[in-house]
């Protein structure tokens, strides 16, 4: 049955979701990298494609920007849709200074400045982390497609614009890149007893203030859509 922010019908999507923020990264994968793919949303413009990867039935979903909207996505996936993992591939800020612009960072963890977890009533502060599957897959997935890949903290938080900048304090904590909707994802995987992994390509580098265009972060960061997509399929 639809939601008020998906119009696929339960057995629309696949097992595996992909999940970019921006809803034209999902386009561009279903069109590029999917056989037979068919658009079961566009509510909202949040596309979701459902088609196969060398067979298996993938689905790639639009997450929007920020918490909120990828919790209710992931939710509705994880709860409504019977989705066993998502690997969420986005975009997001160098924050350590070894990392560089179009570098791949596998998400072991998402510290944040939100208060998503205050939902589960912890009487403590809550620690988001990957699937060990997931991450394990994917980490040898990047070495067998030579794909050189950094593991560590990212940072989810709720504000783009900040100043001044907390990012220097989150760097001396070793986190490597900041981006906006990991912890909320990896919350939401572990509330369901589901799977997630977050994949990201690091498009800009704000301590440095180098950036990339908008067009190569829709369209060009295919990295770790084939890392994302051979995980799903593995
Ligand atoms: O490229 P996506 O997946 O949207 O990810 C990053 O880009 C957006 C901010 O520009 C935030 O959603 C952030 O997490
Ligand atoms: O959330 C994001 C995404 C890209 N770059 C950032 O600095 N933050």
């Amino acid at each position: 049955m639809a939601t008020p922010h998906n119009a696929a019908a339960k057995g629309d999507i696949a097992k595996t979701v992909l999940m970019p923020g921006d809803p034209l990264r999902a386009k561009f994968i279903a069109e590029h990298f999917l056989e037979n793919a068919v658009c079961y949303n566009t509510v909202r413009g949040m596309y979701g494609y459902t088609g196969t990867y060398h067979g298996v039935p993938v689905s790639v979903q639009g997450s929007g920007m920020g918490m909120p909207s990828i919790g209710i996505y992931s939710y509705e996936l994880f709860h409504e849709y019977d989705v066993d993992r998502i690997l969420r591939i986005g975009t997001a800020g160098g924050v350590a200074d070894h990392i560089h612009l179009r570098d791949v960072v596998l998400g072991q963890a998402a510290c944040t400045d939100s208060n998503y977890a205050a939902q589960y009533h912890l009487a403590g502060t809550y620690a988001p982390i990957a699937s060990f599957a997931l991450l394990e897959q994917a980490y040898q997935t990047a070495g067998r497609l030579g794909i050189p890949v950094h593991v560590g903290n990212l940072l989810s938080t709720d504000v783009f614009y900040n100043e001044p900048s907390p990012l220097p304090q989150w760097a001396k904590m070793g986190v490597l890149a900041t981006e906006m909707e990991s912890a909320a994802l990896y919350m939401n995987a572990a509330a369901a007893g589901k799977e997630a992994l977050c994949i990201v390509t690091v498009s800009d580098c704000p301590l440095r203030g180098e950036s990339t265009t908008a067009e190569e972060r829709q369209t060009s960061f295919t990295d770790m859509m084939r890392i994302a997509l051979e995980t799903a399929c593995a």
